[in-house]
């Protein structure tokens, strides 16, 4: 099984980073978290905090973690554990998506998401 962080990005406004996966990532073009996986003897703060600054060229603080989803994609296996986040630097600069949005909660379901995220998208929906 694969270990893969995300971030749940909240603004002072309260609203929500999403981004899009580019057309040549797997999962093209679905909605997720930005994150990525955890290398051996990185623990998963880390990984958040190194993966965000990779991807969104931005600096985050973990404000709290939300419980785990396991799920299995036909040809591989993730465990997605999401922190809710606060950027603590300039702008976000995407390095890897193809796009992101600043979201109300109330719109986040609507989007095309990765399926791993769906059950964590409802949780934070419901905190
Ligand atoms: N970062 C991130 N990855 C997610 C989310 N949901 C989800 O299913 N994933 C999957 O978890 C893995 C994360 O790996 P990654 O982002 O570091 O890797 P990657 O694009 O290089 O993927 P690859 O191994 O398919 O090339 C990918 O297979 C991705 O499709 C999410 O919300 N955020």
């Amino acid at each position: 099984m694969i270990k893969v962080t995300c971030a749940i990005i909240v603004n002072a406004g309260g609203l929500v980073l999403v981004a899009q996966r580019s057309e040549t990532m797997s999962l093209p073009l679905k909605w997720e978290f930005p994150g990525g996986k955890i290398e051996p003897g990185e623990t998963a703060e880390a990984c958040l905090i190194r993966e965000i600054k990779e991807e969104l060229h931005v600096d985050v603080e973990i404000v709290s973690s939300l419980p785990p989803n396991t799920h299995k994609y036909p040809n591989v296996t993730i465990q997605l554990i999401p922190f809710v986040c606060r950027i603590t630097s300039a702008q976000v600069l995407l390095k890897e998506h193809r796009d992101f949005k600043w979201l109300p909660k109330d719109e986040l379901l609507a989007l095309d998401w990765a399926e791993a995220d769906v059950p964590i998208v409802k949780h934070y929906i419901e905190t």
